[in-house]
């Protein structure tokens, strides 16, 4: 089995700040998320910004894009994402624009599954018209009300669609390989690694504990 990737979110408004924890975490990291705050406050500079400090990690701009799929995440493909985010509840023209301007650009599209009703549908959908990544997600906001994304990552990876699994919403040390085992194929993680006291050991942990669990 391929070791799932580790997606560190870097959720600041700071660009300095942002730049200085990537630098900390980055040897632990596959793939460095600007979440969404964070690339409406910087913008495209801090792709660039991040495509040419680290340009050997993949570089995902969470821009949970709502309309206009093509031409809002055209610039950042080019700027050097790897990876863009498009919202489900957008509607599939949306979601087929992203995934158009990935595919220009060598790149890939992830669908994030936010506060989709039927998250099956959405995803056997989204896959069918080429998306990449699918992204079950239980944001901050959820989160905060008491939500997990356990179940709804049991429902999308059983489907067995042809495209990588990945998982956000408050993974932690003590839940990250109970992910692993449920099929996720990129670990996404945020408070648990920029909220820690040393975030370089908290991505340690972490990464020791993916590359340990057996699936
Ligand atoms: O995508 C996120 C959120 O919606 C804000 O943009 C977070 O980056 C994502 O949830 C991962 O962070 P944690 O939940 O703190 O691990």
């Amino acid at each position: 089995m391929v070791r799932p990737l580790i997606q560190m979110a870097l959720d600041s408004l700071d660009f300095d700040a942002t730049i200085a924890l990537a630098d900390q975490v980055a040897p632990y990291i596959d793939i460095f998320e600007i979440g969404t705050p964070c690339i409406k406050h910087n913008g495209v500079n801090l792709v660039k910004a991040m495509r040419s400090r680290f340009p050997d990690k993949l570089i995902l701009v969470d821009l949970k894009t709502m309309d206009a799929g093509e031409y809002e995440a055209t610039p950042f493909y080019a700027a050097g994402a790897d990876i863009c985010t498009v919202l489900g509840v957008s509607g599939l023209a949306t979601c087929k624009g992203v995934i158009k301007a990935a595919n220009a650009h060598g790149a890939e599209a992830q669908i994030d599954l936010i506060n989709v009703e039927d998250k099956v549908a959405c995803a056997r959908a989204t896959a069918e018209a080429g998306a990449h990544i699918m992204g079950v997600h239980t944001g901050l906001d959820a989160q905060a009300a008491g939500h997990t994304p356990f179940t709804d990552l049991a429902d999308i990876a059983r489907l067995g669609l042809n495209v990588r699994v990945s998982v956000a919403g408050g993974i932690k040390a003590s839940t990250v390989q109970d992910v692993v085992r449920a099929g996720a194929s990129i670990i996404v993680v945020g408070a648990a690694i920029y909220g820690a006291p040393s975030p370089a050991e908290a991505a340690r942990e972490i990464r020791d504990l993916v590359e340990a669990t057996e699936v």
